[in-house]
């Protein structure tokens, strides 16, 4: 039956509240409006950062809404204006959009695009500031401007890669996300030159991919932080050659990896969202030229500190989102590399399950104990 132009009823997660278990429910979804897309959602997995949403502490988190932003799908119907997708395109939903238009899409300088960001975060869609998605006439709002969690979606248009039709879907959603993040967070941000010392604090998936990411770069040395040591047999799979873990030592882990590695590291990569260690993450760089990225987020109200010093000195103190990458041009090239074999996907999936399934999904996500490997689920909506 042609779904075009009407609402459609389907399955979604809806948080409610923060903390509380998601519920299944019959979600109204609108038809896209002018430089919207309508996607169904086959395929999403978890991100910790859905987790940071839900737990309350994220200063955007508003609720009623859907949460998800890494997944996969197949357009369903476009909006007046659309022209770079159409219905049966095969489409990853970009959590970070790429208007090609605006001031920081056109500086060069960032993969920050300012065209809906306002929008999304709020909840709500540029157009008409409000959400495509109800049940029976009360708004949920939309999480990240991709909603994943849903069996249909509406995004912007500059919130859509479309992808290879003949990628794996339940695979390559992952490209939505964590592995991006950790390959750019090396390649665009930091730009780790063959030869380098790497230290990453925190080998969830994030991590790993830092860590494959920093293997392709031709680091000589990437050296695993974590203080869960049944991280490293899966993190030498992705590169990691050298493991600490600082319940191990009593000296400051900064301190334990500058004496490791003559003076300290060239980079490192704080893929935990904890503001202490990301000051140790800066303080284990070598004087005079390491750079430190952070990726993790931490809740709200937190705060960074070092000594000036530590600057001063030619230390350097980056971020990134989204690993740097412009995401409608590169979500692309990346599918094609991993069409290629040219870098993993199907390694960081640790569970398959379906939609009515999704608090078990987090609940694996939380309880390393559970789970064969720590990181990523894969929960599968149809
Ligand atoms: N900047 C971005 O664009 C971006 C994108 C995706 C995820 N993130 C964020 O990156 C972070 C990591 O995501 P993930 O999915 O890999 O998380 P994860 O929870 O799977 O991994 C975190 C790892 O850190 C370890 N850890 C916790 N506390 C530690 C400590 N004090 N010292 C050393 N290790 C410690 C844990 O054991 C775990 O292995 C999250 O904060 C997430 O929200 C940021
Ligand atoms: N809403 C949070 C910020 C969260 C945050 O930093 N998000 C990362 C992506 S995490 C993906 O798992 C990001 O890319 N931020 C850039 C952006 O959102 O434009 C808060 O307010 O603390
Ligand atoms: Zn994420
Ligand atoms: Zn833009």
């Amino acid at each position: 039956m042609a779904t075009e132009g009407q609402v459609i009823t389907c399955k979604a997660a809806v948080a409610w509240e923060p903390n509380k278990p998601l519920v299944i429910e019959d979600v109204q979804v609108a038809p896209p409006q002018a430089g919207e897309v309508r996607v169904k959602i086959l395929f999403t997995a978890l991100c910790h950062t859905d987790a940071y949403t839900w737990s309350g502490k994220d200063p955007e988190g508003l609720f009623p809404c859907i949460l998800g932003h890494e997944a996969a799908g197949i357009v369903e119907s476009v909006g007046e204006g659309v022209t770079e997708v159409q219905p049966g395109d095969h489409v990853i939903p970009c959590y970070q959009a790429e208007c090609r238009e605006c001031k920081f899409c056109k500086s060069g300088k960032t993969n920050l695009c300012g065209k809906v960001r306002l929008a999304t975060g709020v909840g709500v869609m540029l157009n008409d500031r409000k959400s495509r998605f109800s049940i029976n006439g009360k708004p949920i709002y939309h999480f990240m401007g991709t909603s994943t969690f849903s069996q249909y979606t509406v995004v912007h248009d500059v919130s859509v890669a479309k992808v290879d039709p003949l990628a794996p879907l339940d695979k390559v959603c992952l490209l939505g996300c964590g592995v991006p993040t950790g390959l750019g967070a090396v390649w665009n941000t930091a730009k780790v030159e063959p030869g380098s010392i790497v230290a990453i604090f925190g080998l969830g998936t994030v991590g790993l991919a830092v860590a494959e990411g920093a293997k392709a770069a031709g680091a000589s040395r990437i050296i695993g932080i974590d203080i869960d040591s049944k991280k490293f047999d899966t993190a030498k799979n992705f590169g990691v050659t050298e493991f600490i873990n600082p319940k191990d030592h009593e000296k400051p882990i900064q301190q334990v990896i500058v004496d490791l590695t003559d003076g300290g590291v060239d980079y490192s990569f704080e893929c935990i969202g904890n503001v202490s260690v990301m000051r140790a993450a800066l303080e284990c760089c070598h004087k005079g030229w390491g750079t430190s990225v952070i990726v993790g987020v931490a809740a709200s109200g937190q705060e960074i500190s070092t000594r000036p010093f530590q600057l001063v000195t030619g230390r350097v103190w980056k971020g990134t989102a989204f690993g740097g990458f412009k995401s409608r041009s590169q979500v692309p090239w990346l599918v094609d590399k991993y069409m290629k074999k040219e870098i993993k996907v199907d390694e960081y999936i640790t569970h398959n399950l379906t939609l009515a399934d999704i608090n078990k999904a987090f609940d694996l996500m939380h309880d390393g104990k559970q789970r064969n490997s720590d990181f990523i689920q894969n929960a599968r909506i149809s």
